[in-house]
């Protein structure tokens, strides 16, 4: 008998979400998983040209070179930097792109105190690896929702959203910034009252945006590397043990070791003998490599590694615990299911190694693996502490939520091709309070320009991660019996803070994330909270506060100082001081 379209749409119907109606739960979660395709839901060449054009774009950000900055290069004739006299070839003043974004471009954005050479690192880089995503970037974002919709998802970013099973997982981000915002605009008060001090109020507006190239990051997202223009109370030891770990011999390897010590120390799991011949740490100079840091599970219960073109650095030896905790984590679930191998949720990945590095980053702590002179538990040195820690996990937090917020109004269709580069300065603004150090159009990509774009990886998770860690860190401590303020606790070699780690960790995904977090914190809780994050900087929050009374708190859009060439097609929005920059005469702008 002919089945009738209706009746074979029946069949499909009933016996493709039969599993729904399984007697057992947790293979109800293993189909709701196994039955999500992905990219493998498109047609075959689209599924190919969508894989092509991700290693295109992958590999367009890895190999991006500059030229090195040269200070007596032609000038416009108001000053400013020629940028097209690269391509001026009768003057021969054309250069030899050299320097990659690992580790040179981190070190000069790191360690330059000349604005010019830092914004002309921050747009050569731009030019260099941004702009030439662009045409790709919509390309890619047509197959990805393409593939979301045949998922069964509006578009990529609710396919992206749904790694959190939560409906309203939009609203719950939007309600921590809130509580967290007041914390970030006294920081960065504080930091823009510094910056005025260091370069002068006509590069830095007093009650605008910060410019993005003074922040000793190439996007403005940790601000640690200024930790010596801001710090509030100088001629102290620095909680920067970069030198010391230079002075000390420190290769790579140490570096990891260390890291691994703390693991052990809490009983949880060393590296396995694989992880130290498999693992690549040092960039090697034979090929080019994504020196992107990594960490991978190849799924056999085996073979772990990192990838990771290692400076000695405090902030590579920071980053160290944070890939490591990775491999703890896949090392805890490797007896699960394979299909419940991965976090409760993305943000729980990223979180383990921070928790770590929480404590292995403490004064007390540096001390005890003499990293650090003996220190003592002075006002001033706890608020130079806690106010390096804010550099890192404050200053992030505006970032790590627009990245996807971005991307989310990309892939909904709210952002088209034609508002990509202005919105993204819209929430770089409204967000974060940084603005473009020269002006920007609708040529340029700048999201392009961070490596999450092109590799397609989600960033939100890095948002949730930096106020879940707290949470880790305050039950930690408790089951470590710390008493005292939080952000002195250090949990190393504390076997009750271990077991309770493992718990969680062991889970893998085969719960849903709110059932880990109630263990975590022995069901006083299931749901993110920012108390944990705003209690551990409370004495840094008070203090600014004390600092910035007379501060204006916040920023005004149209205070941005935006210089540079009024490109042909501005098709950004400029800022009202850009015309105003342009009138008057006293501001340099051309
Ligand atoms: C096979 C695979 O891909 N594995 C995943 C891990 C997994 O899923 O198992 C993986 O290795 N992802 C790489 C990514 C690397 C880093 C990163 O991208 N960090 C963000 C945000 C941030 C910033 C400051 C900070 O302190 C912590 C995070 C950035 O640099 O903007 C760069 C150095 C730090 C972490 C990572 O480890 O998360
Ligand atoms: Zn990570």
């Amino acid at each position: 008998m002919e089945w009738s379209r209706f009746h074979r749409h029946k069949w499909d119907q009933a016996t493709t979400f039969a599993w729904k109606n399984f007697s057992s739960a947790p293979v109800r979660r293993m189909f709701s998983f196994v039955t999500v395709l992905g990219r493998a839901a498109l047609p075959e060449d689209k599924l190919k040209e969508l894989t092509e054009l991700t290693q295109e774009m992958k590999s367009s950000y890895s190999a991006a070179k500059i030229c090195r900055y040269d200070p007596t290069r032609r000038r416009l004739d108001n000053g400013d930097y020629d940028y097209n006299a690269d391509n001026d070839l009768d003057n021969d003043i054309g250069c030899i792109p050299t320097l990659s974004l690992e580790p040179h471009l981190v070190q000069l954005m790191a360690t330059s105190r000349d604005p010019e050479e830092l914004r002309y690192v921050w747009r050569a880089w731009r030019d260099a690896a941004g702009r030439p995503l662009r045409g790709k970037y919509t390309r890619f974002v047509e197959l990805s929702n393409e593939a979301a919709r045949l998922n069964g998802f509006e578009d990529a970013g609710d396919f992206w959203r749904s790694d959190y099973e939560t409906d309203d997982f939009e609203d719950i981000i939007d309600g921590l910034w809130a509580e967290l915002r007041p914390l970030y605009e006294q920081l960065h008060a504080y930091v823009r009252r510094k910056l005025i001090e260091k370069y002068g109020d006509t590069i830095v507006p007093p009650r605008g945006p910060i410019p993005a190239h003074l922040l000793g990051n190439m996007w403005a997202q940790t601000w640690t590397h200024i930790l010596d223009l801001t710090v509030p109370y100088p001629g102290r030891p620095s909680v920067d043990v970069t030198n010391t770990l230079r002075r000390q011999g420190y290769s790579p390897f140490d570096m990891f070791r260390l890291s691994e010590s703390f693991f052990i120390s809490l009983g949880l799991e060393p590296m396995p003998s694989t992880f130290w011949q498999k693992s690549l740490l040092i960039k090697p100079t034979d090929r080019d490599v994504i020196c992107h840091a990594s960490a991978w599970d190849f799924c056999n219960g085996i073979d772990y590694r990192i990838k990771q073109c290692t400076q000695i650095t405090m902030e590579d030896m920071i980053t160290a615990h944070h890939e490591m905790g990775h491999i703890q984590y896949d090392l805890q679930y490797r007896n699960q299911p394979f299909i419940f191998r991965d976090g409760a949720n993305p943000a729980f990945h990223e979180a383990v190694g921070d928790v770590l590095a929480l404590s292995a980053a403490t004064p007390s702590h540096l001390q005890e693996i003499n990293l650090l002179a003996n220190v003592d538990e002075s006002f001033e040195n706890d608020i130079n502490f806690l106010f390096s820690m804010a550099l890192d996990k404050i200053a992030f937090l505006p970032f790590g939520y627009l990245v996807d917020k971005w991307r989310w109004e990309v892939f909904s269709g709210e952002i088209s091709e034609s508002q990509y580069n202005s919105r993204w300065w819209d929430l770089r603004v409204n967000y974060q309070g940084v603005s473009a150090p020269l002006l920007r159009d609708e040529d340029d990509f700048d999201p392009g320009a961070k490596f999450h774009i092109p590799a397609n990886v989600p960033y939100v998770r890095y948002f949730v991660s930096f106020i879940v860690q707290f949470q880790f860190h305050a039950e930690l401590c408790k089951a470590a019996g710390h008493s005292g303020p939080l952000h002195r606790c250090n949990i190393y070699r504390s076997a009750e803070a271990g077991r309770l780690l493992r718990n969680v960790l062991s889970l893998g995904k085969s719960r849903p994330w709110p059932e880990a977090l109630s263990v975590l914190t022995s069901g006083r809780t299931n749901q993110l909270e920012a108390g944990p994050i705003l209690e551990y900087f409370e004495p840094l929050m008070s203090w600014l506060e004390s600092q910035n009374k007379d501060e204006f708190i916040g920023w005004q859009e149209n205070e941005a100082i935006v210089l540079g060439v009024v490109s042909s097609n501005a098709s950004v929005r400029p800022f009202s001081a850009v015309i105003a920059a342009l009138k008057s005469p006293s501001r340099r702008a051309s």
